[in-house]
């Protein structure tokens, strides 16, 4: 099935997804995978700075603070940053994972409005694995962990190599991080047979 047409449930006979044995612990905090990421990176003033965790299992929580640079209508949040929020969180489960992935299809509801100021508390969880397609499904919520919700996505992360990263990306920003020892560290803890 090409993409576009591919399914977003993992299909019968799919792989449970299983946890690394080096996967950080539940409650840890993971961190930027990349300063300048808009979703999670420190370094990048226009950015979600959204702070991840490892959950039980393969799954993650997630927080991040609506801010007026992230609006859409006024004092709302931009529907577009809302699903970057769910990207970035799905994502973070590459980390439980140890594999390098990329989102090929993600389809976000948007359930209610969320105010500036508003915090998402976001949850995301792997629900089956085939081949190199990663099924995973994410929820956003207003305020508190149990607080209502705002945002669902379900997507498709599709297992990629180091390589996707170097020969895609502008060679300056490569050659940056190429050159920074903390994104080497990053590199190695995704790779599985490195
Ligand atoms: C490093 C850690 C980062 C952690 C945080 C990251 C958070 C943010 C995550 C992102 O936003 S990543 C950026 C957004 N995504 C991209 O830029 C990806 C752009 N797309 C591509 O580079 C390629 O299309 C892709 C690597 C996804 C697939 O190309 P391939 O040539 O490797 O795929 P191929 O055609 O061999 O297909 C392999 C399988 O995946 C399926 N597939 C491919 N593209 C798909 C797609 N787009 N959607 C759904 N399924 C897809 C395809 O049908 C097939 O399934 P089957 O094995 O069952 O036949």
């Amino acid at each position: 099935m090409g993409p576009g047409r591919t399914t977003l449930v993992p299909p019968p006979g799919a792989a449970s997804p299983v946890r690394h044995p080096e996967a950080p612990a539940p409650g840890t905090l993971l961190g930027p995978h990349y300063d300048q990421c808009f979703g999670c990176g420190e370094g990048q003033p226009h950015g979600l700075h959204l702070q991840a965790r490892a959950g039980e299992g393969v799954s993650i929580t997630a927080e991040f603070t609506v801010q007026p640079a992230h609006q859409g209508a006024p004092g709302l949040a931009h529907g577009g940053v809302l699903a970057s929020a769910l990207d970035e969180t799905l994502g973070s489960l590459n980390w439980l994972l140890r594999v390098i992935a990329v989102t090929g299809r993600l389809e976000t509801d948007f359930v209610r409005p969320v105010p500036v100021g508003a915090t998402l508390h976001l949850e995301a969880r792997c629900m089956g694995i085939d081949g190199r397609k990663i099924y995973a499904s994410a929820v956003g919520r207003i305020d508190r962990p149990d607080g209502p919700v705002a945002v669902r996505a379900d997507a498709v992360f599709i297992e990629v190599k180091l390589d996707h990263f170097t020969r895609n990306g502008r060679p300056e920003e490569i050659k940056a991080a190429m050159a920074d020892p903390d994104q080497i560290k990053v590199a190695r803890a995704f790779e599985v047979n490195p």
